[in-house]
């Protein structure tokens, strides 16, 4: 992924363990400092595990991370969140008993969080302020997991698979939301749906058995690449489409 400007995020070498267990072989990559870079790759092959090494969520056992032209790959978790990375997990955890306005307001690490560009990306939230965050629907929990994240000013969005589960129309809301986002911030994506990740995304780096074997610029000209989706996700090219196309098939390389 080479571009003319520092990259906001650069990874040499990362590797991670759970409970002893190599789940990051080796992984470089580089994430420049707009838009959104996909990362891709079939289930179990290391998506999740590689934001959650890059936040010390994971334990790291090898590799270099520099944030923004600064290493941070020894710091501890709430170091690297104080310096500027915004973490969505998958399943959208939000304090379920708390109302939506709560939820934000926990969130809230800046002196003078960006609440008017939460309120104008997320009307619906605004509206349901008071309604506990447990009765939401998953898109609407989605949106309030993102907008968390928005209310500070930070240099990367570590994003993972913000539509799983999702119903078509709500998966386009949220990829709307999350153009919106971009605007604002890099994101580094993990998602599975592909539409999705045509529309969204300008790079992409594909992982297999915890390594990147692919890297590219233009995450549509990957997924025009038959060959290349046929190998490294499992599935035929993915034609432009809406909502809740076709999603990686389960049956990782590992
Ligand atoms: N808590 C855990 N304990 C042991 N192994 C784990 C744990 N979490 C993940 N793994 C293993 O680490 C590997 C990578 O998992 P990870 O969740 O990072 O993959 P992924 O690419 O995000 O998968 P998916 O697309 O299915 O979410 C898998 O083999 C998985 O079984």
């Amino acid at each position: 992924m080479e571009n003319n400007i520092r990259p906001i995020l650069s990874v040499e070498g990362l590797q991670a363990a759970i409970d002893g267990s190599q789940v990051v072989e080796s992984v470089s990559f580089q994430v420049p400092a707009t838009g959104i870079t996909a990362v891709l790759g079939r289930n179990g092959v290391g998506k999740t595990s590689t934001l959650k090494a890059l936040i010390g969520l994971i334990t790291r056992t090898a590799g270099t991370i520099e944030l923004d032209g600064e290493r941070i790959e020894k710091l501890p978790t709430h170091k690297i969140i104080r310096r500027g990375v915004g973490y969505v997990p998958e399943d959208r955890e939000v304090f379920s008993a708390l109302s939506v306005a709560e939820n934000l307001r926990l969130a809230e690490r800046d002196d003078s969080p960006r609440r008017a560009l939460v309120e104008q990306l997320f009307p619906d939230l605004v509206k349901r302020a008071n309604q506990a965050a447990g009765s939401l629907s998953g898109g609407q929990q989605q949106m309030v997991s993102l907008a968390r994240a928005l209310l500070n000013e930070n240099k990367l969005l570590l994003v993972d698979e913000p539509t799983k589960g999702l119903a078509p129309k709500i998966v386009q809301e949220v990829a709307e939301a999350l153009a919106e986002a971009a605007k604002t911030v890099p994101i580094l994506l993990v998602e599975q749906n592909l539409p999705v990740v045509r529309q969204l995304a300008d790079g992409a780096l594909v992982l297999s058995a915890g390594q990147v074997v692919h890297r590219t610029d233009s995450a549509r000209q990957f997924l025009d690449d038959e060959a290349l989706t046929q190998r490294y996700l499992g599935v035929q090219s993915e034609p432009a489409a809406h909502g809740n196309g076709h999603q990686m098939p389960a049956g990782g390389a590992r």
